[in-house]
């Protein structure tokens, strides 16, 4: 079931609240999230799971808006975050820190020992020096800090480059061949309780088998290390499962989650997943206003009001993403347009070559916009990031104000006076 939907007069809604209403009431640019559908994503994860001890950490990068982050706590949901940022955001969303994994391969010292103030699930280290590095926090304060080793398996997640982190060339992780000697040192540092193993090996992933791969390899792993004594007490298998943008089919959650359970069957492992994609993109559109139409003698231009500050996914990897009007029932021409925006750069763009029955002043949206959205926008431009609306049936909800302009450049400061 779907949560965006055209009614049969040609009006677009998100859940049940008109979305052209919701661009009237509180202006455009303006992401528009549907609760229903996030919960019904996670469910999607956490049901599959069932009874195999699991923990489902939503990844915090994806879309860190606090009521987004809110929804998924009162789920019971945990986190996967990479900074201290995002550890703050969920506390300040009602998160536990006990459910919080933390990714990333630059966490700093301040950002540790705020991990550790808080008693996060674990870390996931991802170098020798960040392993030193968190047991002499540790240590320093007379406790043991939970990991993981993010294992690098060198396996091809056949997704975009830059999107890709599982492959020997990438910054992420320990080479798998050498994980095992990292084990056996940090299983001797007092500083460190090694509670599992963590691999994640790219994002929008489409395919079940470069997952199962690297779990195959991971698991090798854990016996090799279970017969020396070290007995690790889960995998996190990291997010990545991808979405249909454009008529992709990537596997369902559930079938995903399946052949990770029939994986494990037999072992006494837990299972921590980190979608974040799966769970926010389907989850939210953007909403826009068409500025101008610009019919030149190559190309036929729709001028809107977002742009590749509030949504840099098509300029950064050509991602496609549909894009639709607001009102389908209004009587208009069908042109084939590229879709851009008023930013000064050539690949300000939202879509290249769409059809669509569009006029000046009509509303449109960018479908499958809920995750790497709002969390990827910039001021460019000296632009307002986009609001943030989240519908929850006939309600919607404003959850992140329209900044204003004076706030892009409040704390800048002009030299003194000669
Ligand atoms: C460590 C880690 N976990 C989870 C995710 C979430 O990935 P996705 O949004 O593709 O599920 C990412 C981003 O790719 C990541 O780097
Ligand atoms: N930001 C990317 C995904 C990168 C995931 C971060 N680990 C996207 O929009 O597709």
């Amino acid at each position: 079931m779907d949560y965006f939907n055209y009614q049969d007069d040609g009006r677009l809604f998100a859940e049940q609240c008109a979305v052209a209403d919701v661009a009237d009431k509180f202006g455009t640019p303006t992401y528009v999230y549907s609760r229903a559908t996030i919960e019904r994503h996670w469910h999607a994860f956490n049901d599959a799971a069932g009874s195999h001890p699991h923990l489902v950490c939503y990844a915090v990068k994806a879309n860190s808006n606090i009521a987004v982050l809110n929804v998924l706590a009162r789920l019971g949901s945990g986190f996967d975050i990479v900074s201290g940022g995002e550890l703050l955001r969920v506390i300040a969303a009602g998160g536990d820190p006990s459910k919080i994994v933390f990714s990333g391969v630059g966490k700093t010292v301040a950002e540790i020992n705020l991990a550790l103030d808080h008693n996060i699930h674990c870390f996931n280290v991802e170098s020798t020096p960040e392993l030193e590095r968190i047991n002499d926090l540790a240590l320093s304060r007379g406790v043991q800090a939970p990991i993981s080793i993010r294992v690098n398996p060198n396996i091809d997640a056949g997704t975009h480059p830059y999107i890709s982190t599982g492959l020997k060339e990438n910054k992420f992780g320990i080479d798998i061949d050498l994980a095992e000697g990292v084990y056996q040192v940090a299983s001797k540092m007092p500083g460190i309780k090694l509670i599992g193993v963590d691999c994640h090996i790219g994002s929008q992933l489409t395919e079940l088998s470069p997952f199962l791969d690297a779990v195959d390899k991971l698991l090798l792993l854990i016996d090799k290390l279970s017969a020396q004594g070290i007995v690790l007490e889960h995998l996190d298998v990291g997010g990545g499962l991808g979405v249909p943008y454009n008529g992709e089919t990537p596997p369902q959650p559930a079938e995903y989650v399946q052949a990770l359970k029939a994986k494990l069957a037999g072992r006494k492992l837990a299972l921590i997943f980190e979608p974040g994609r799966a769970i926010m993109a389907n989850a939210g559109i953007l909403v826009s206003k068409v500025e101008y139409i610009k019919l030149t003698e190559h190309k036929n231009f729709a001028i809107v009001d977002a742009a590749m500050n509030d949504l840099i996914r098509p300029a950064l990897y050509s991602a496609w993403q549909a894009i639709a009007p607001v009102n389908k029932s209004l009587e208009r021409e069908c042109l084939n347009y590229d879709v851009v925006g008023p930013i000064c750069e050539t690949g300000d763009f939202l879509g290249k070559n769409r059809d669509l029955t569009i006029a000046m002043d009509d509303y449109i949206v960018v479908r499958s916009a809920g995750a790497y959205g709002s969390t990827m926008s910039s001021n460019y431009n000296t632009r307002s990031r986009p609001a943030e609306v989240m519908v929850d049936g006939d309600v919607a909800h404003l959850v992140r104000r329209r900044e204003g302009l004076e706030e892009i450049w409040k704390d800048e400061a002009i030299l003194p006076a000669e």
